[in-house]
């Protein structure tokens, strides 16, 4: 069971002491710095985009069929709040569409919803896509934000390989870590570390501090510290095309590295489909469409599918398959794709069921599980617990609240409390119902905090 060690407490120590001189600079530069990527309007036009509304690109004016001829990757930006995930994003897709291989997004298209422009954050997952010279990508940029860890979560699922945003200024930030913890958690196992606004840093001891922390603290969570790439550069110098030498130079490397140094994970195509829903819309004159990563198997256009999940398991056709505004006649598992689903509604279906080939998963309602539950180092609670507790679970994309029982025959169950730091087999009752099996990994949150980290090893009622 993975299980986070503590960070060194010396580097953080003289981190903390370097930044306390630049802190008020920095606050009140973060503070001028927010309006200018974020007042542009767009000159891009939303309302013709077709399958779907603002946060995706599946559309049906399909403008040509999808291309495999590049592998393609599902990667994202993660980190915490304000450390330049967003303008990151937007600075890949300018940099790389000046060599063709991306339509430029500005900042305002990315981070597009009233309500994240009224609070100056991302509060919902954005997807983009470019190409390297080698890959396609798939790219989500999760909020860093605490209040919307759950949408961090769904989107972190999808990815394959992530670049954690860390800004100069700040260094790692509670944010940083919880995402790093989650990532692993949901399965991605290689990270590129991009530092960012060094344009804010004059000195090279900080930098090289905010490396070596960024370092050990990928080893805590057992990512590969010492040859994982960290860039530095600006990614506001990148997005509005000035000081290429930390701009779109340092862009190009980030690439680079991605390319390098994140795998293409073995795609279990023999598996049979299953798709999580991410996201569901409603088109008119054309039906529900449901978003989401392609877990495993092939799927086909006129393909008989099951939804599953949530009390609910509706048979239905899959009329349409697409990914990135491109028709696709066959869906593979890593594809980052949309499915049209024959006469479905919109309220039948949500974010947390699957799609799935007809009677491969059966939705659960209780199972047992080796869990693992943090200590407050590592973020996790500060006093044990007695069975009955019961956290909020995240399985793929379903989050439910569940009861922690003790497995029947266990000795004086009403009074054996489980310690922060604790390997246990328990019982998971769920409010709701959800896809699962044997081998299903989950994380456990509480109040904001995730508490524990387990995977289903028996299943004991199904729905
Ligand atoms: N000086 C400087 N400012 C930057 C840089 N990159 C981003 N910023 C600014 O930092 C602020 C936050 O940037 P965002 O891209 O919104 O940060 P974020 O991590 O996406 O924020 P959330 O998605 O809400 O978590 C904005 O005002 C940006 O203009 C940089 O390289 N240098």
């Amino acid at each position: 069971m993975f299980r986070p060690q503590l960070a060194s407490r010396a580097v953080s120590r003289r981190l903390a002491g370097s930044r306390a001189a630049s802190y008020s600079s920095s606050t009140c530069s973060r503070t001028l710095l927010r309006n200018p990527t974020r007042v542009v309007p767009p000159t891009f036009s939303h309302a013709k985009v077709g399958w779907v509304s603002r946060r995706s690109h599946y559309v049906d004016g399909l403008s040509s069929k999808y291309n495999r001829a590049k592998p393609h990757l599902n990667i994202g930006t993660i980190g915490h709040v304000d450390h330049g995930k967003t303008t990151l994003t937007a600075a890949i897709t300018k940099v790389l569409a000046e060599q063709g291989g991306a339509m430029f997004r500005d900042y305002s298209e990315i981070d597009k919803a009233p309500e994240e422009k009224a609070r100056g954050i991302t509060i919902n997952s954005a997807h983009v896509e470019y190409e390297s010279a080698n890959r396609h990508y798939g790219h989500i940029d999760c909020p860093g934000h605490a209040d919307y860890i759950k949408n961090m979560i769904t989107g972190a699922a999808q990815m394959d390989g992530a670049i954690i945003v860390v800004s100069a200024l700040d260094g790692q930030m509670p944010q940083t870590r919880e995402h790093l913890l989650l990532a692993r958690q949901v399965g991605v196992k290689k990270l590129v570390v991009f530092i960012n606004k060094i344009d804010q840093v004059e000195d090279e001891e900080m930098l090289e501090l905010v490396d070596m922390e960024m370092r050990d603290l990928l080893s805590t969570y057992n990512f590969d510290g010492e040859n994982t790439p960290i860039i530095m550069g600006s990614a506001l110098a990148a997005l509005q095309g000035q000081t290429p030498k930390i701009g779109r130079e340092k862009i190009l490397e980030l690439v680079k590295a991605c390319d390098e140094w994140l795998e293409i994970p073995p795609r279990d195509l023999d598996k049979p489909f299953l798709l999580p829903i991410e996201e569901v819309f409603s088109i008119t004159g054309r039906g529900t469409v449901a978003t989401g990563r392609n877990e495993r198997g092939v799927c086909h256009k006129g393909d008989e599918v099951e939804i599953v999940g949530y009390g609910a398991r509706i048979k239905t056709t899959l009329s349409g398959i697409e990914m990135f505004k491109k028709e696709l006649d066959r869906g593979e598992a890593g594809d980052n794709m949309g499915v049209l689903l024959r006469g479905i509604k919109r309220e039948q279906i949500t974010r947390g069921q699957v799609v799935a080939a007809p009677g491969t998963i059966k939705s659960v309602s209780k199972f047992q599980a080796q869990i693992y539950i943090l200590t407050k180092d590592e973020g996790g609670r500060y006093t044990p617990f007695t069975e009955s507790y019961s956290p909020q679970l995240f399985v793929r994309t379903a989050d439910i609240t569940c009861k922690l029982g003790w497995p029947e025959g266990v000795a004086d169950a009403a009074e054996k409390m489980v310690m922060p730091g604790d390997n246990v087999e328990m019982t998971c009752t769920l409010r709701k119902d959800v896809a699962a099996e044997i081998g299903t990994r989950f994380t456990l949150r509480e109040g904001g905090r995730t508490v524990g980290t387990g995977i289903i090893t028996k299943i004991i009622d199904y729905a």
